[in-house]
């Protein structure tokens, strides 16, 4: 009745007097608030509020959210709310999507979330709520999602038994005790940054899943356990095994110290290398090489078969050069080159990579392509034809040598290494996260690189797109590298790799198309977005794949779940993820002429960065103006 319809607009009215923000564009000369910003209405009722990064401050209401006794979704995420969560938002019963992460609410939860037996997703991440997680969650049946990370919640936990818990998180939090028996099917990371112990963490001291007490008398289970005493025989023994255990630990540092510094290069940069190695890249023959494992010995094998003198001559009878491109020509010689010291950055698709270091100091990096499989003539067609490539967002080929046993690339160094070990390599201590103006830099790189190679020819594609494959300089430029290759070699010896970046109709690897790359560059970007890895092993054991899961939970409700917990920060940054958002999941559609061109997606990515861009600045006079 237009009656429930008038309280649901005061209701709205005392929300947008008390909290402001973005909500001063709401036309309250309009009498229905159906059409207001953020604001959905189903049955003429308010059932949607969702302002997330509006620039929403101070306390939320109270006597508001009893009014809106239809709400399904409220999203204020990224906002500058504080104080405590409003109680009557118990009395919104149909609730089934609340999403609050990233304010500053305080006190407790249990008074404002009992009764909410509907709700499904509920994300409370960054802010800074305290006292003890409440067993009221356990009357939540329908929960799927409970993010609590990042929060001032104490004491320990309780056995929450969810049927249909999907995402659980209460990371860095001020908990202690054991994990209870119900969550430890959860991921270390759900519970990290507590002093929590038990599967899938540390086993606790003493009892595996009972409160249990830490060493040295530090209490760790719930407030009822008892403290016990150490005998001597129990002291002296964990003083001397603690003892011994600096004395191994020292050793260890020491040997440690001694093989770094037997180390020529660093292998920091690097993102898959499975042996980091220094040798001597060509130098050496095999029987007096320095290393007994087989890589050390499959460079010294390429470093005899190019300089023993046999070999090195063509089927024209003229010895083998390094054939150089444009500027390169002659910086270096196929000499230098085998003189240079080498590491194995990785084994892919089309071969092993190695890092080069010259004598002259200059860095560059040498594949050796395995599994040639055409005649020399086309081979170097398709060889000359990538190094006539010549973009700002492609890794240049410099140059290549060619013989009937061997066939190395040459390329530019990447001194930041690929996308992917930036994204998803050793997270945690250390590791700086890719910012998202940074992300979103990349993702318009990657998309030009892309845009230039379409340009060539209507059979001109990539083949291989996905994040080991976008390298970056070091002020993060993107260079897209491995294009061209892909009709080079034979068949990949792993094609699961690339199983997360292809398109649906793509059945053999080797026959690749424009808009499968777009297909491929839709699951990158979505990868930006969201931090995971189209392979992880979460994704694939339900069987769903990246952009599927994106969708299923866009389809569902508003996309505040998929963003990457470090992008939350960026709060004015939001319209620009929900924008790309929106071109990867167009660019991953099934049919392929759905998708769009890689020359719409660089305009479209163009767009929306300068878009944003203006938008922040008028955001911040508006902000300026108001304050
Ligand atoms: N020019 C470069 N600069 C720095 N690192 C590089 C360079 N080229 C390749 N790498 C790194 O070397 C490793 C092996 O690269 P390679 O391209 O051979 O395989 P891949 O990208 O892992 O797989 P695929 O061959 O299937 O694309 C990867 O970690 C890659 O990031």
């Amino acid at each position: 009745s237009s009656s429930d319809l008038n309280s649901d607009r005061a209701a709205l009215l005392s929300f947008r007097s008390a909290v402001g923000g973005r909500t001063y564009l709401w036309n309250t000369n309009s009498t229905s608030p159906c059409s207001w910003a953020g604001v959905q209405c189903e049955n003429n009722r308010v059932t949607v509020i969702r302002l997330p990064a509006s620039a929403l401050s101070g306390t939320l209401p109270v006597n508001t959210f009893s009014n809106l006794s239809r709400l399904r979704t409220l999203s204020l995420r990224l906002n500058r709310l504080s104080g405590l969560l409003p109680a009557d938002l118990s009395q919104c019963v149909e609730l089934r999507n609340v999403y609050l992460q990233g304010n500053f609410f305080t006190g407790g939860v249990s008074s404002s979330l009992s009764g909410l037996n509907n709700l499904v997703r509920l994300n409370l991440a960054n802010n800074k709520l305290s006292g003890e997680i409440p067993s009221v969650f356990n009357s939540l049946t329908r929960l799927r999602t409970l993010l609590l990370e990042r929060n001032q919640f104490s004491g320990s936990l309780p056995e929450l038994k969810f049927a249909n818990l999907e995402q659980f998180n209460v990371s860095f939090n001020k908990l202690n005790g054991f994990i209870p028996r119900s969550l430890m099917a959860m991921p270390a990371s759900a519970f990290i940054g507590n002093s929590l112990c038990g599967k899938p963490l540390n086993v606790c001291p003493g009892n595996k899943t009972q409160p249990a007490i830490a060493t040295a008398g530090v209490e760790i289970g719930n407030t009822n356990s008892r403290k016990k005493k150490l005998s001597g025989g129990a002291i002296s023994g964990i003083v001397i095994g603690s003892f011994a255990g600096v004395f191994i630990l020292l050793s260890i540092l020491f040997v440690l110290g001694r093989m770094r510094s037997d180390d020529k290069t660093s292998s920091r940069d690097v993102e898959t290398v499975k042996q980091p190695e220094t040798e001597v890249f060509g130098v050496e023959k095999p029987e007096n090489g320095g290393g007994n494992n087989g890589n050390s010995v499959a460079v010294a094998e390429t470093a005899a078969a190019l300089s023993s003198g046999d070999e090195n001559w063509g089927e024209n009878g003229a010895k083998r050069k390094l054939v150089f491109f444009g500027d390169y020509y002659k910086a270096f010689d196929l000499d230098d080159l085998l003189r240079a010291s080498a590491e194995v950055l990785g084994k892919g698709t089309f071969g092993t990579a190695y890092k080069a270091v010259l004598e002259i100091g200059t860095i560059v990096v040498v594949k050796r392509l395995k599994d040639v499989a055409m005649s020399e003539r086309e081979c170097k067609e398709k060889i000359e034809e990538v190094g006539a490539m010549n973009h700002g967002n492609l890794v240049p080929l410099r140059a290549y040598y060619f013989s009937s046993e061997e066939k190395l690339l040459v390329f530019d160094y990447m001194p930041m290494g690929s996308l992917s070990a930036l994204l998803h390599g050793s997270k945690g201590a250390g590791r700086t996260p890719l910012n998202w103006e940074i992300r979103s830099s990349i993702a318009l790189g990657v998309a030009r690189g892309i845009e230039y190679l379409h340009s060539q020819g209507p059979d001109f594609s990539h083949g291989n797109i996905k994040s080991s494959n976008v390298l970056l300089t070091k002020s993060y430029e993107a260079r897209v590298s491995d294009f061209g290759l892909a009709n080079l070699v034979g068949p990949p010896s792993s094609p699961t790799r690339v199983v997360g970046y292809r398109a649906p109709e793509v059945t053999d690897p080797r026959r690749v198309s424009q808009k499968a790359d777009v297909y491929s560059f839709g699951v990158l970007l979505l990868e930006l977005l969201t931090g995971k890895a189209p392979s992880h092993a979460l994704l694939n054991e339900e069987g769903v794949d990246l952009p599927r899961w994106v969708q299923s939970v866009v389809r569902e409700e508003w996309p505040s779940e998929v963003f990457d917990i470090e992008l939350l920060r960026y709060q004015t940054a939001e319209e620009e993820m929900v924008q790309l958002l929106q071109l990867a999941i167009d660019c991953t559609v099934q049919y392929p002429d759905s998708r769009p061109s890689m020359a719409d997606i660089s305009k479209q990515i163009e767009d929306i960065r300068r878009s944003t861009s203006h938008d922040k600045h008028e955001h911040s006079n508006l902000a300026n103006a108001t304050e």
